[in-house]
């Protein structure tokens, strides 16, 4: 069996060499005659996988993508060609909600701001949008959920419209893209709903960039009326619209979910749903082939202010700033977003670090952000 693998897919030889031959090619370059013998064909987000790709590809017996968003499998195509598909639902929530808590304490530094007395309308209520409200509960944020298909669908939290949202503090994107049906996301923030947000209003965009028309965006900028940015993700990936970026707070090459483990666990949720397909065991998991973290254990730095400290611990494992600077610095020369993403230097999450907290009140919010703690 021929598995073919973008090779941006973390650990794919471990997880699938039992299973055939595994033949590793470079997404975005990757052209029809590279993969037509393919049995598997598994993907990142940077393979756009469509009949032009593969109409060749005669065995093809499944297509998986170890990314969230699945806006670049042509679904219909596949459903068409009765080709099973999936994607990897959940894999890095956890890595977008850290960097979204990071955003929010680089900004309250900034800015001076108390987060405790910030509300955050989440627009997307899914993996990513679930994981960021457990953290803004456990450092006592207030919250709002806007997520029509959710709230039709039976989900018993509190939701609630796009009004209510547009008058948050802070507004966080965590949509697929869509582009039809009853709530479409492409252009979610058009350049009415964007022109109705204020200059103190931040506007966090780490889902899909087509959800934020980024050229209405770009001409309130040029008018100086645009809220505060923080954007991972632009239109038209990798050729963006980098006028655009002098105008952010901060900015990042869409590696939000670049966490070791988010990229990781994208590839085994593709292994598990192989083994399913094809009746084998699964025997590996992602354990056996993560690394020690370089940080394991920190110090919860108790004379500060909670807010500080907190951030603190925050920024040990990711500081957003880091990769804004690398952005902003390389941002501007052509070819440079798509390096910045294959050369990330790939963080851990908050998860890999214990931090010792003592008696400290402090220690349900740390827990609840996702560090481990020990109190001794
Ligand atoms: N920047 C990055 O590196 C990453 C970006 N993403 C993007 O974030 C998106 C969300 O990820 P997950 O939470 O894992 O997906 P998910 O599928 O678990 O959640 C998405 C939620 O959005 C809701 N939704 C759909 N249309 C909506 C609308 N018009 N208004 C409000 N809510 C709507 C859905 O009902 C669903 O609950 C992915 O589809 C992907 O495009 C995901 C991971 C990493
Ligand atoms: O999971 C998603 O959805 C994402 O946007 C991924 O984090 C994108 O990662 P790459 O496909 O660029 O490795």
């Amino acid at each position: 069996m021929k598995i073919y693998c973008e090779d941006s897919l973390l650990y794919a030889t471990e997880f699938f060499c039992d299973w055939g031959e595994v033949c590793l090619f470079s997404g975005r370059s990757v052209k029809p005659e590279d993969i037509q013998d393919a049995d598997v064909l598994l993907v990142r987000s940077t393979t756009t996988v469509n009949q032009s790709l593969i109409g060749k590809c005669e065995k093809l017996q499944f297509v998986g993508t170890g990314t969230a968003g699945f806006n670049h499998l042509g679904t219909d195509y596949l459903d068409h060609r009765r080709i099973p598909w999936s994607a990897a639902p959940g894999c890095n929530a956890q890595a977008v909600a850290e960097y979204v808590i990071s955003a929010l304490f680089a900004q309250a530094q900034k800015f001076n701001w108390q987060l405790s007395e910030k509300r955050v309308g989440i627009v997307g209520a899914g993996q990513v949008g679930t994981a960021l409200s457990q953290k803004l509960e456990a450092l006592g944020v207030d919250y709002l959920l806007c997520d029509p298909p959710l709230a039709e669908s039976g989900d018993r939290r509190a939701f609630v419209d796009m009004p209510d949202i547009m008058a948050c503090d802070i507004i966080s994107l965590h949509v697929p893209l869509i582009e039809t049906g009853p709530y479409p996301t492409r252009h979610l923030f058009d350049g009415t709903l964007l022109a109705s947000l204020d200059q103190q209003q931040l506007l966090i965009n780490a889902c899909r960039g087509e959800v934020v028309d980024n050229q209405a965006l770009l001409d309130l900028c040029r008018a100086g009326s645009q809220p505060l940015l923080v954007m991972d993700v632009w239109e038209n990936e990798p050729d963006i619209c980098a006028e655009l970026v002098p105008y952010t707070q901060l900015g990042t090459a869409h590696i939000a979910g670049h966490t070791l483990e988010g990229k990781a666990r994208g590839t085994e949720i593709l292994y598990q749903h192989l083994a399913g397909l094809l009746n084998k065991p699964v025997v590996h998991k992602l354990a056996d082939f993560l690394p020690k973290p370089d940080v394991s254990e920190l110090a919860l730095q108790r004379s500060l202010p909670s807010q500080q400290a907190l951030g603190e611990l925050v920024f040990a494992i990711y500081d957003i700033r880091r990769d804004d600077a690398d952005f902003r610095a390389r941002v501007t020369t052509p070819g440079q977003f798509e390096y910045i993403r294959k050369h990330y230097a790939i963080r851990r999450e908050f998860a890999c670090a214990a931090v010792s907290t003592g008696n400290s009140a402090m220690t349900e919010a740390i827990l609840g952000l996702g560090f481990s703690v020990y109190t001794s």
